[in-house]
């Protein structure tokens, strides 16, 4: 038997881990869901209800997309998709977070955007979007303190790389019309340099149909 993902076609959270298990030679089948509707299976092997969902061969679920890839870190460590010293490891977790961060927020706004107009908060969404601007920000600088490579620490793809594309390649679909790429040029050549890789063309993000009413 082989592991299943349990994954939705425009997650970032998935993304990361659909390109982990592919740098890490691991096979494992896709098991597409919309798990804003009520015919997911996430919520039997996740009580957070929330996918990624990684399916061990003995139905064991490993679940939240940082600890899968803490996992998968620290049971399968080569090739490994973190930086070798230990400063460089933090500061991928690091960049992890701010990523994350971005995708909850969007999440939130994007679910707030679906309430009737008039019980939708504007600060509340203002707030949102300042977090991703500032997180932009951060990105940005961090791109170009590395001259080494097209990669975001050293010279190899890492965590920080699987986190800042994932978060991107979503913002991107999600947000087309966002002035990002021209506000930070060294950002989007970034970006562009990840997007031809093999494990990032094959995972691309697409746009989901969600059918149940959310909140
Ligand atoms: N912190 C989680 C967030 C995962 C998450 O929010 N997943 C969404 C789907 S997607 O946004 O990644 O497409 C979900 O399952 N949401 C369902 C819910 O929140 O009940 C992780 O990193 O795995």
């Amino acid at each position: 038997m082989t592991w299943k993902l349990i994954s939705a076609t425009p997650s970032p959270y998935a993304r990361k881990v659909r390109i982990a298990l592919q740098e890490k030679g691991i096979p494992f089948e896709l098991q597409t869901e919309v798990p804003w509707d009520s015919t997911t299976a996430t919520p039997q092997y996740n009580p957070l209800e929330k996918l990624p969902v990684l399916i061990l061969d003995d139905g064991t679920a490993i679940y939240e997309s940082h600890f899968i890839l803490e996992w998968l870190e620290t049971k399968y460590p080569e090739p490994s998709i973190l930086p070798k010293d230990v400063n460089g490891r933090l500061f991928a977790k690091q960049v992890e977070v701010v990523c994350d961060g971005m995708c909850d927020a969007m999440v939130i706004a994007f679910f707030e955007n679906m309430r009737e107009k008039d019980k939708q908060s504007e600060p509340w969404k203002a707030r949102q979007m300042r977090k991703v601007e500032g997180g932009l920000r951060q990105l940005d600088t961090w791109v170009k303190q590395n001259t080494s490579s097209q990669f975001m620490i050293g010279d190899k793809l890492t965590l920080a790389d699987l986190a800042a594309g994932s978060f991107l390649g979503w913002f991107s679909l999600r947000y087309a019309d966002h002035k990002w790429p021209t506000q930070y040029p060294a950002l989007k050549k970034y970006y562009d340099g990840l997007e031809e890789l093999e494990y990032f063309q094959n995972t691309r993000p697409s746009p989901q149909s969600v059918t149940d009413k959310v909140v």
